[in-house]
């Protein structure tokens, strides 16, 4: 069964790679399906693509060495001409839910910076309405307990990630995750917009209306979407 969710992974990550053209700088973004990404992408490269990326977590740029990506300081680019990313949840409308591996923030950054975003995911991600995976909210350290307080009175359940020993997650920005628990997200652009307002609440994992391509990795091969 995980051998099938990893096989649908692979499928959706090396299909993105066939959108990757030469002297392009990509936005790498993080995960277990970039994962096949940024390793297909190595063995490109090792043919002769000549790219560089830009990691979004120090996991991923910890895979872009291994697999020979060249890479570059998001500092030194103003423009990305694509970036590559999964998700938690896709909605018909390309609606996002991500952060669930933590690294919502960088993805973002460097999502916002790409003149296209192309989402690879495996097909459970699809989803009819946001919200059944709970929402990661990126939070500054000081105070959290306050903001955890503030961020229930949005009608969810929230809760401080931990790691396996029970250690609070941080993020690679040294911030708090709270995985706010939804019964379902109605209005996502409201909702960002208003825990935006939240003083300690750095950036949520919705990903809004800012999706071209969504590569949906199945058993029998992969769906390509587009908007
Ligand atoms: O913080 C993590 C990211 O948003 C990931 O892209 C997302 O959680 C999907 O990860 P995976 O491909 O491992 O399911």
């Amino acid at each position: 069964m995980i051998y099938d969710v990893e096989e649908k992974k692979k499928k959706a990550g090396e299909k993105a790679v066939e959108y990757i053209e030469d002297g392009m700088t990509i936005g790498l973004g993080s995960g277990s399906t970039v994962y096949w990404m940024i390793k297909r992408l190595g063995e490109r490269i090792k043919q002769g693509l000549e790219v560089k990326g830009v990691p979004s977590s120090l996991r991923t740029e910890a895979w872009a060495r291994e697999f020979g990506v060249p890479l570059v300081y998001f500092s030194e680019v103003n423009r990305l001409d694509l970036a590559i990313d999964g998700a938690d949840e896709v909605d018909p409308d390309f609606q996002l839910i991500k952060g669930g591996g933590g690294s919502l923030l960088r993805e973002k950054l460097v999502a916002d910076a790409a003149k296209k975003l192309i989402i690879i995911v495996d097909e459970s991600k699809q989803v009819q309405k946001l919200g059944s995976f709970p929402l990661p909210v990126e939070i500054v350290r000081f105070g959290w307990e306050n903001t955890v307080r503030k961020l229930s009175t949005f009608g969810c359940n929230p809760t401080l990630r931990t790691t396996e020993d029970g250690e609070a997650f941080v993020t690679n920005n040294d911030n708090y995750i709270v995985d706010c628990f939804f019964d379902a997200i109605t209005e996502p652009e409201a909702l960002h917009r208003e825990l935006k307002l939240l003083l300690g609440v750095v950036e949520t994992g919705l990903f809004l209306n800012r999706t071209n391509k969504v590569i949906v990795g199945r058993k029998r091969g992969v769906d390509i979407l587009e908007r």
